[in-house]
């Protein structure tokens, strides 16, 4: 249905910049709670709490090498022409103690990674070294002279006791997990995953499981934006599609507000008949943030908020969805998360080829990073406007091209956002 009154607003738009757009947000967006889960499982969370390392790392005196611990001062003036014997009174397997106490003139044998006895200052290598027997005693020959401190790690080399090893806000991944686990930390705290509420509006849509019908398309969006909402560290949570009618619109949206912490909805925020999104901010219980961003594609994205709850409604144009949540549905999740820097990586590239399409707002446009011969240059889409679907998936980047009306010439420098991969 439309409703007359209603769609006055959609027209009277005040466009805001991107940067103004996402700082409307976040102060809306709280840190969640936090949970404990297992180290196994905390691959790609973000730590609640700063983790204090419990004890140095490595917390005893170990050996880099197999060979023997030795007093390096035995080896003082030894030579090709003036080897010295040693003789062998102990062995120290992996995960055991020393058990002889090394006098000068005696070693004893260790593996990689065994506590070095208290008295030895070097360990020396097999390989420097040649076995020798004499009435039941094992010795062994040594030709040069040894460094103390040679091939042991000294307690704490890595990490003393009480440092911070990783910060809150961090993203857990392949090192964190290993510094975790060194250290005992079994349980990780980690905020948890904002619960995102999805929904496709437009009566035009078929679920991906439906044959084609004359007129209407699967809903493509949702799938996108769950995935999208994976990647930023969020719970997707897929909800039944609406068709264009305001009321139903308008029950779901809040039904969700109450139920989620975030809403995202697609489709529906233009200027359209039927673009109930625009008609539902505009109701007196729900503030509106924004309706218009100088940005393309994805003018029309709109945010608000109701009863402290973000509802982000994003253009139905699946190229202007993608890149709104990248903008401002991502940073809002990952300021709930306390990620450090919740913004994609921004950074300037070579522009690959010539883009001359010109606007008055600024393009985001999807386009492919390649390094050529230590170069970082960046290939904008040849289709990549806002209806386009097809090739969000070659692009890992988002070009930036100010508003314009000359071309950006091949071999100019751009500004460009990295897109998760
Ligand atoms: N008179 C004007 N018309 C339009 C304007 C304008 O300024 N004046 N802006 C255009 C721009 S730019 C955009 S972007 C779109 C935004 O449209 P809406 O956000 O209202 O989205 P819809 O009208 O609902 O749909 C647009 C398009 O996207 C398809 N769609 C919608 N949902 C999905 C989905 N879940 N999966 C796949 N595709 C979807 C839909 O079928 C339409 O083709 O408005 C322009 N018009
Ligand atoms: O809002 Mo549209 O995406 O600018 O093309
Ligand atoms: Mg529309």
């Amino acid at each position: 249905m439309h409703h007359e009154g209603l769609t006055i607003d959609k027209f009277k738009r005040k466009a805001v910049l991107v940067s103004d757009a996402q700082n409307l947000i976040m102060p809306h967006m709280h840190l969640g709670d936090t949970e404990w889960i297992a180290l196994a499982e905390s691959g790609g969370r973000i730590l609640a709490e700063d983790v204090i390392a419990p004890h140095p790392y490595p917390h005893f005196r170990r050996s880099s090498m197999d060979g023997y611990a030795i007093l390096s001062n035995d080896t003082k003036g030894c030579s090709t022409d003036k080897p010295i014997y040693l003789e062998v009174v102990d062995e120290i397997p992996c995960g055991s103690l020393p058990s002889i106490k090394l006098v000068s003139g005696t070693v004893s044998r260790i593996m990689t990674g065994a506590k070095v006895p208290d008295e030895a200052d070097a360990v020396i290598m097999f390989e420097m070294t040649e076995p020798n027997e004499n009435r039941g005693r094992r010795y062994i020959q040594l030709k040069r002279e040894i460094k103390p401190g040679q091939n042991i790690t000294p307690v704490g080399q890595e990490l003393a006791e009480g440092e911070i090893i990783l910060n809150k806000g961090r993203k857990l991944g392949t090192g964190e997990l290993s510094v975790l686990a060194t250290f005992g930390i079994h349980k990780v705290p980690v905020i948890k995953k904002p619960r995102v509420a999805i929904i496709s509006t437009g009566s035009e849509l078929l679920g991906i499981d439906e044959p084609l019908q004359d007129g209407r398309i699967r809903n493509s969006n949702t799938f996108m934006l769950a995935n999208q909402v994976r990647e930023a560290g969020g719970e997707p949570h897929i909800l039944k599609m609406i068709s264009d009618d305001l009321t139903i619109a308008k029950q779901r949206v809040e039904e969700a507000l109450t139920l989620y912490d975030v809403v995202i909805t697609t489709g529906g925020v233009s200027v359209g008949d039927y673009d109930i999104m625009a008609d539902l901010v505009t109701e007196k219980d729900v503030e509106k943030l924004f309706n218009k961003v100088t940005l393309r594609p994805g003018s029309v994205t709109t945010a608000a908020v109701k009863n402290g709850k973000l509802l982000f409604a994003l253009s139905g144009n699946p190229g202007a969805c993608f890149v709104g949540f990248e903008l401002f549905a991502r940073p809002a999740i990952g300021r709930m998360l306390g990620v450090t820097n919740p913004f994609l990586p921004e950074y300037r590239a070579e522009l690959g080829t010539t883009y001359s399409k010109t606007n008055k707002f600024t393009r985001y446009v999807r386009g492919r990073q390649e390094i050529v011969d230590g170069r970082v240059l960046v290939y904008p889409a040849q289709l990549d406007e806002s209806n386009v679907m097809i090739t969000i998936k070659d692009s890992n980047v988002l070009i930036v091209i100010p508003p314009s009306n000359e071309s950006i010439e091949a071999g100019e420098m751009v500004k460009v956002i990295k897109l998760p991969s």
